[in-house]
């Protein structure tokens, strides 16, 4: 199982995972000690989602994940995590896990991989355009269905599903004996050291050792992540005290590996282009957000202590890809399971047209609408991990606290809604019937607040 995310949370109106009237979920009071490596990064100005324009920045956490000897996440980092968590939602990791190395061999993967697969799938993306991911010259609002990259039926994306570290093995071998659309592309990173010492060869031992690497890189890329949430999963563990102090309590409703990769290719646009990705909220455990330093990520984050509307947050502008973090968020499931204290918050991918953008005239508008033009003009890469618990989890469990349930009452007749009935329910499919639009009625309405 993996996910296709949509939607969720409106901190504006007050409502937390379910719709439900949130209950105390204020920032936690605990600073982080002197000795955590945390430390805030340089954020964009954010555009307000739906606000008028004033103007707020907004800093998440840049944590640095610490491991000890044993590989297990320290304190500080423990408590660092969780504090943005229950603050935003939204925090930026830098750790020896996914190494800067890692995290552009990836991307440049990502690149080639939506660029092959989706020329084979759609069979009309512009050659001309080597940079940009492949769009459907005809008919860009649709999606067409039954390859492996989909165009998005709303935002200007094209994405790949990739459902387990096996599909991207699969895909390989698929691809055998199809190498007429396979560039060798290099991606002008020079991340891609196996194609280029294979360049003296033919262009079909050069399409499969590209085909080599990019498995390789996807493959190494997702075993990284793995390891990441395992450390993020005990972090929130301990620095939650769930289940007693468990810190392994989390990670055993992950020992399925019910994860995804997504690959993220957004099209060119200009002025008139608005949300590249819809507002939405992750719906699952934990999101790890990898992406290629083009902006317009942006987090919607609300002050449950004062009656601004327009606290909102611009992620990164620069989330990974060059200095090295990855964004790091979660998920409604998560969210749920801790009555609301952690944070699955509503986020987009703007564009200079977005609804509540900048639309003002002050400095800081026009900054950030320049950097927004800026953004759209380019295409934009990305890969969200999405880590999902396992199967049969009630969703309805709650971790924390003096009733909390291990296992999320695993094995009884009365759990309520599982995690695989959930994530079916909200994506509108399983595996690759996923579409990644499902949006619940609260949903919508909430979304409708903002527009
Ligand atoms: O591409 C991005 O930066 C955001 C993608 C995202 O939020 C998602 O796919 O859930
Ligand atoms: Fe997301």
């Amino acid at each position: 199982m993996g996910s296709s995310r949509t939607q969720d949370e409106r901190t504006r109106t007050r409502t937390r995972g379910g719709g439900e009237e949130a209950s105390s979920s204020a920032p936690d009071a605990k600073s982080p000690p002197s000795s955590t490596s945390t430390s805030t990064s340089t954020l964009s100005t954010s555009s307000a989602l739906g606000g008028p324009s004033s103007r707020r920045r907004s800093l998440f956490p840049l944590v640095e994940l610490e491991l000890d000897d044993d590989g297990i996440p320290t304190t500080a980092s423990s408590i660092a995590v969780t504090s943005a968590l229950r603050a935003s939602g939204f925090l930026l990791a830098r750790t020896a896990l996914l190494p800067v190395s890692l995290q552009r061999r990836a991307l440049s993967a990502a690149r080639r991989y939506l660029r092959r697969h989706g020329d084979d799938v759609m069979g009309d993306a512009d050659d001309d355009a080597v940079d940009d991911p492949p769009s459907m010259s005809s008919s860009p609002g649709l999606s067409r269905r039954g390859g492996r990259v989909l165009t998005h039926p709303t935002d200007p994306k094209a994405y790949a599903m990739l459902e387990g570290i096996e599909s991207i093995r699969d895909d390989d071998d698929d691809e055998d004996d199809d190498d007429d659309d396979d560039d060798g592309d290099t991606d002008g990173g020079g991340a891609d050291e196996h194609t280029t010492t294979t360049t003296t060869t033919t262009t079909t031992t050069m399409a499969t050792a590209t085909r080599t690497t990019t498995t390789a890189d996807l493959e190494d890329w997702y075993r990284a992540a793995r390891e990441a949430r395992i450390a993020l999963l005990r972090c929130i563990a301990a620095g939650m005290g769930m289940g007693n102090d468990d810190r392994d309590f989390l990670v055993r409703l992950h020992d399925e590996d019910n994860d995804s990769l997504r690959l993220l290719g957004y099209f060119r646009g200009d002025a008139r282009t608005g949300n590249r990705c819809r507002e939405h909220s992750d719906y699952g455990t934990l999101t790890l957000l990898l992406n290629d330093g083009v902006g317009g990520l942006e987090a919607y984050v609300d002050d449950d202590d004062d009656d601004n509307d327009d606290d909102d947050g611009d992620v990164d502008g620069d989330g990974g890809g060059g200095r090295g973090y990855v964004v790091v968020n979660i998920g409604s499931i998560l969210s749920d399971w801790t009555g609301g204290e952690l944070r699955a918050t509503l986020h987009r991918v703007a564009g200079p047209a977005s609804v509540g953008g900048s639309v003002g005239d002050d400095v800081a508008d026009r900054t950030y609408r320049e950097s927004l033009l800026r953004a759209v003009s380019v295409p934009r890469y990305s890969i969200a991990y999405f880590a999902d618990p396992n199967g049969d989890v009630s969703i309805d469990a709650k971790l924390v606290g003096s009733s909390a349930v291990a296992g999320g009452g695993e094995g009884g007749n009365n759990i309520g809604l599982r995690v695989k009935d959930y994530i079916r329910w909200r994506s509108g499919g399983m595996w690759s019937d996923r579409c990644g639009v499902a949006f619940t009625s609260a949903e919508e309405s909430r979304l409708a607040n903002i527009r």
